[in-house]
């Protein structure tokens, strides 16, 4: 809370003490009221009442609604009676949080005073929107919380975000036909709590969250380039990396723009500006970050039971941060995957080292946001003594990291700045006292050295006092006591009020006797009173001095408070790889994947002592590029489907692997079509969203992708899922060669296997006894017989007589088919696709549109003709047969 810190020139004041009762006399008139809500009419206007916050009116009951708070009513000036909600001073931070997650922006109003005005007419002291609260205590501790930026210019989108707690601030700039998805995905990633947009409706068709509407000029690349340029003290953008990227120049500049009108105290922590090439990463599409529960799990909606929640061992607030962004952007970049590798592989050889590591960083605590609060003036003694303890422990860090002998070790070391000179900086200021606790060092300020010996001596003249009187007056029982009403006064017991001596002033009456003061006791305390004062401004004085000299080594801080959140992560990665016997992966850059002995990292973990079943994949390469995964209900299909997108996934942010050994080819992006998930709210059925999450992965899945499709088609009739399976299967296989897992129930499809060339079939094994199934869990070649459905009902309590009159249904059902399951429908490798009118079609890049012409064909086709090989009869067949195909069938003719 900013009471008693200075802001904008003034000082806010509370009226401690004052409950609501006394607070009439601090009701708005409606037209103050009016006045300040102009002042931001899109926020809340939280208004100080005493120890109470009060919202009127529409924000009333918008805060009574959001932030879960009683509304009640109260007069407002001479206007009549108004809803009203109130927020407990003492509980601010809790319902501005709440607030906050539902975006709303806040403006608290409150009395400020001014130096030598006193108390003066209430102000707006502050403005929070979901983006730019730098205060740690309204902020979610291991997650960040981005405010983005989007800006549309002609065929390219910049994406800019800021977190203003840790200083971080990024551009990307996408362009070419997937710009509008990396968009949906970067935004899946950042899942910003606000997003700044242009109000010419360039952003309109985006979906995001919160967002926030600014004047389009603001967005305008000359312009945001200068304020870039001038915040960030250059002449160009090139150290940054986006001086020629218009798009994402204007994005960052709008950030920029927003800040300096909102929340100014922010804009110092923004130091530097990274550009992002989000070629760089494997994209993640939000549907594929759900189903492989990376950072939330589908069954608890929170961390636990996610990817995440099992390798969170990190000691640190900003490394549980960093290892969140690891987690949601794993790499392509294979030398950057080495490098974190190492440094993994260093740290799991070495438990002893881990532990001092691990140790040291409880000293280091959340630097990122420490620093974050002092670069916006925040800082109190308090932080400053925690800062300084959090630079002492970086030292012993990077010194077990270089006597570790491990060369990776040694090198992260020496990327990682001490700043000692400001550990020496705040070790002259601040002291950590044992009786006064966290203030400013004597030495720093001889004014306030003065001033505190002053107040010292009136003090120690004070606990004389009692003595003194008492000898003077005889009276043993005498007492020297304070209250805020009176202050100081002498205490006198009813026996012995004829012993009071004559210089005494009698202030209040008691049940046991009477309080007195005199002149030189009103003195004493008046002197006190006054050297309080002096000594506060001192000492906000001197915080200030320190907050500029530490604020000038902001981004060296920053920086090195970002290497230790991933020194952080990294070892959590190695902790978890330690303890679950993983092992190092070996990365390359191919279309391969062999995984021996894999597990899922999550459901090993949960399993509690049962044995967990390893299994292989051979995906690409060698071997085929396309799995047909078929097996019992509850088999282990869905298990075995995402433990491989985890191993690959886990790889590829630089961990080690939950299994015996792999071999990585690192893909371009991994895609999951899991489970049933409808979105009944944005009007799709459990089917749609299914054919749209396919519909994305045809369109977009590279030959460096990996696929991950379960039970697609299972959402509409067997006949038509059984179909679409199959088309779908065939242009995974054929057109778009990626490696591929496909679970299914369909056992038609099994067939496949034996007429397309990249695709097998394995099955996970079951046994089955008196009418019962055993899972094994394990992954063996070829296709399953049977579903088992019945087998499973009833294991998981089907009545009796509802399962037998199924079996009695399912034996009638397989006498009738006198013929083995139906093979799938057969056809040509190499006929073109045709849609029902008869039109042909193919997949572009703008999805599928009519096939080139027959004549294009034809050319194709004869320039791919090897006319060696043939004999003069295959020749001439292969003419009259494209005569043919040309005339429309007839080829004699
Ligand atoms: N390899 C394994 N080792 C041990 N237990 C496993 C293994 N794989 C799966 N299980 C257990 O079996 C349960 C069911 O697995 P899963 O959901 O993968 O089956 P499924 O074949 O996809 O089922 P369905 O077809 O009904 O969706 C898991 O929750 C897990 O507890």
């Amino acid at each position: 809370m900013a009471q008693g810190t200075a802001r904008q020139g003034k000082t806010v004041r509370s009226r401690a003490g004052r409950g609501r009762s006394g607070a009439s006399d601090l009701v708005p008139s409606r037209r103050q009221y009016l006045d300040l809500k102009a002042q931001h009419p899109h926020a809340i206007l939280l208004y100080r009442m005493g120890d109470f916050y009060e919202a009127f009116d529409d924000d009333a009951r918008v805060v009574a609604r959001d932030a879960r708070i009683t509304l009640t009513s109260r007069s407002f000036g001479r206007n009549g009676r108004v809803p009203m909600a109130g927020i407990p001073y003492h509980a601010l931070n809790h319902y501005l949080a709440r607030l906050l997650a539902h975006g709303h922006t806040i403006a608290i109003a409150e009395q400020v005073s001014e130096p030598g005005r006193g108390l003066v007419e209430r102000a707006i002291t502050r403005v929070l929107s979901p983006g730019t609260v730098g205060e740690a205590a309204l902020l979610p501790e291991g997650e960040n919380r981005y405010l983005a930026s989007i800006c549309p210019f002609g065929d390219r989108i910049g994406l800019a975000w800021a977190d203003v707690s840790t200083g971080e601030f990024a551009v990307t700039e996408l362009s070419g036909p997937r710009a509008r998805d990396q968009l949906a995905e970067e935004l899946a990633r950042l899942n910003p709590a606000e997003c700044l947009v242009p109000d010419d409706g360039r952003a309109d068709d985006v979906e995001v969250a919160h967002r926030t509407r600014m004047e389009h000029w603001r967005f305008e690349p000359e312009r945001a380039r200068a304020e870039l340029t001038r915040h960030l003290g250059v002449r160009s953008l090139v150290p940054f990396g986006c001086e020629d990227l218009p798009a994402a120049t204007a994005a960052a500049g709008a950030i920029l723009a927003y800040l300096e009108r909102t929340n100014p105290a922010l804009l110092p922590l923004l130091t530097g500006l990274r550009t992002e090439s989000i070629d760089g990463w494997v994209g993640l599409d939000a549907a594929t970050r759900r189903n492989l529960e990376l950072t939330r799990s589908l069954r608890t909606g929170g961390t636990r039971g996610s990817l995440l929640g099992m390798l969170d061992e990190t000691r640190t607030a900003m490394g549980a941060r960093t290892l969140r962004r690891l987690v949601g952007q794993p790499l392509r970049d294979l030398s950057e995957l080495q490098r974190r590798q190492a440094v993994v592989a260093g740290l799991v050889a070495r438990p002893t080292l881990r532990a001092a590591i691990t140790s040291s960083l409880g000293g280091v605590g959340d630097l990122e946001r420490l620093v974050g609060r002092v670069t916006q003036g925040l800082g109190t003694a308090r932080d400053f003594v925690t800062l300084g303890g959090a630079l002492r422990a970086i030292s012993p860090i990077l010194a077990s990291l270089r006597v570790s002998g491990d060369p990776a070790l040694a090198a992260f070391a020496d990327e990682i700045d001490p700043c000692t000179d400001v550990l020496t900086l705040v070790e002259a200021a601040v002291e950590d006292d044992p009786e006064d606790g966290a203030r400013i060092r004597a030495g720093f300020s001889p004014e306030l050295d003065a001033a505190r010996e002053g107040a010292m001596s009136t003090r120690r003249w004070l606990a004389g006092l009692e003595r003194r009187e008492r000898e003077r007056t005889g009276i043993k029982s005498l007492k020297v006591g304070y209250n805020k009403v009176f202050g100081y006064y002498i205490e006198v017991t009813r026996p012995n009020l004829a012993r009071v001596p004559g210089d005494y002033v009698r202030k209040q009456t008691v049940a046991t006797g009477e309080r007195y003061v005199t002149a030189a006791l009103k003195e004493a305390e008046a002197r006190i009173l006054a050297a309080d004062e002096e000594i506060a401004a001192l000492e906000r004085a001197a915080l200030a001095r320190l907050t500029r000299d530490v604020t000038a080594a902001t981004g060296r801080l920053l920086t090195a408070a970002n290497r230790l959140a991933l020194l952080d992560a990294l070892l959590s990665l190695a902790v978890v790889a330690d303890r679950g016997g993983w092992t190092r992966p070996v990365l390359e850059d191919s279309a391969t994947l062999e995984i021996i002995g894999g597990r899922h990292p999550v459901v090993e973990a949960s399993l509690e002592g049962e044995a967990f079943i390893a299994n292989d994949c051979r995906l690409g390469g060698e071997a085929p590029r396309v799995l047909v995964v078929t097996g019992p209900n509850m088999g282990g299909k869905s298990t075995y489907l995402r433990q491989v997108a985890l191993i690959v996934l886990l790889a590829q942010i630089g961990s080690f692997v939950p299994a015996e050994r792999a071999r990585i080819g690192l893909v371009d992006r991994i895609f999951t079509r899991v489970g049933a998930q409808d979105d009944l709210a944005g009007g799709s059925s459990t089917f749609m969203v299914e054919m749209l999450e396919t519909a994305t992965i045809l369109r977009q899945a590279t030959e460096r992708s990996l696929v991950i499709l379960d039970e697609v088609g299972r959402g509409t009739g067997t006949q038509d899922g059984l179909a679409i399976a199959q088309a779908v299967l065939e242009d995974l296989h054929d057109r778009v060669r990626a490696r591929t897992l496909f679970a299914t129930h369909y056992l038609e499809l099994t067939a496949l296997a034996e007429r397309l060339a990249d695709v097998a079939n394995v099955h996970l094994a079951a046994l089955e006894t008196d009418e019962r199934v055993i899972f094994l869990y394990a992954v063996r070649p070829g296709p399953a017989d049977r579903a088992y459905g019945i087998q499973v009902a009833r294991l998981a309590g089907l009545p009796p007589w509802v399962a037998d009159r199924a079996a009695s249904v399912l034996r009638g059902l397989t006498e009738m088919r006198s013929a083995p399951p139906p093979a799938p429908a057969e056809r040509e490798l190499s006929a073109p696709r045709v849609a029902e009118d008869g039109a042909p079609y193919q997949l572009t890049l703008d999805g599928f549109t009519p096939a080139p012409s027959e004549a294009e064909r034809l050319a194709r086709a004869l320039d791919s003709l090897d006319l060696t090989a043939l004999t003069p009869r295959e020749a001439l067949d292969w003419l009259f047969e494209q005569q043919a195909r040309l005339r429309g069938g007839n080829p004699r003719h």
